[in-house]
């Protein structure tokens, strides 16, 4: 065995080590997970953990089935095998534990709803169906719009707001939920640096407050850097762990086909 290689592996233990936590803990784990569209292979036997306090990405090329795996952790499409889990219990079956926020381009802005109206869809399922929103529940909302800056578009039509504002909209709806497991699709297309960086604040917050927080990104520029864990995708999984242990030459060739460039402090 070469330096290089004894090297390399050392490194991939190091690697693995640190994402080994005991099965019982609060993460979410999926066990050999396959989705299939009718002839379209989207996701192939993955396993992987996304473990709580972490803020963690999932990257990866056009139609590598990043959307997919989202959905299929949520119940939100049906696997033709395999299983999702959150602290050792199916994750679809623990729904009010978990905030979505799918891409916009799946959101009908159309809807005749306020910002308020959004914001209060949050707390709807920790009320009840058909029950009144009670005083404290507004206070949750109110804070929630307030922590994202929106506050004084409380009345506006959300259909009216500009992307960035939609966002930090229905952030401040994940955040009204009280979750414990957060999940954003691809919340940054379309949005400014300023948006941008108060949604990746928040992020933070979550995850050092011992949440779940996953987020897909198929941008390798400089907003990688904010994420403490990666899964890359390639219809299977490439790798999962710590970013600096996912974001190799090798598995970055692996998944994007060509030699990838990404953010400077992680090319080391
Ligand atoms: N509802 C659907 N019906 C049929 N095929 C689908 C459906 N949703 C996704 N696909 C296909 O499954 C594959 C994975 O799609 P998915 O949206 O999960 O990938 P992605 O990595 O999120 O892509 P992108 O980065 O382009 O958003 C793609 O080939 C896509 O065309």
């Amino acid at each position: 065995m070469t330096a290089a290689n004894f090297t390399e592996r050392i490194a991939r233990n190091r690697c693995e080590a640190r994402v080994q936590t005991p099965a019982s803990d609060n993460s979410i784990c999926t066990e050999r997970l396959s989705v299939r569209y009718r002839d379209v292979e989207a996701l192939r036997d993955v396993t992987c953990r996304v473990r709580a306090g972490r803020l963690t990405g999932i990257i990866g090329p056009n139609g590598a089935g990043k959307s997919t795996l989202m959905k299929a952790m949520l119940g939100l499409v049906r696997p033709i095998s395999g299983s999702a889990t959150l602290g050792g219990h199916a994750l679809s079956l623990q729904r009010e534990r978990v905030a979505y926020v799918p891409q916009r381009s799946q959101i009908d802005w159309q809807y005749p709803a306020t910002v308020w109206d959004v914001v209060m869809m949050g707390r709807v399922q920790p009320t009840g169906w058909l029950r009144r929103f009670s005083t404290a529940s507004r206070h949750i909302a109110r804070d929630a719009l307030e922590r994202v800056g929106m506050e004084s578009y409380r009345d506006r039509a959300i259909g009216a707001l500009s992307g960035g504002q939609q966002q930090r909209v229905f952030l401040a709806r994940a955040l009204a939920q009280q979750a414990d497991a957060f999940f954003f699709d691809e919340p940054f297309v379309g949005v400014d640096r300023v948006t941008e960086t108060v949604l990746f604040s928040i992020f933070r917050e979550l995850a050092d407050a011992g949440n779940i927080v996953t987020v897909v990104n198929h941008d390798l520029g400089e907003t990688i850097a904010h994420f403490d864990d990666l899964i890359l995708l390639d219809r299977e999984l490439i790798a999962v762990g710590e970013r600096r242990c996912v974001l190799t030459e090798k598995n970055l060739e692996r998944a994007y086909g060509a030699k990838v460039t990404f953010f400077a402090e992680d090319a080391a």
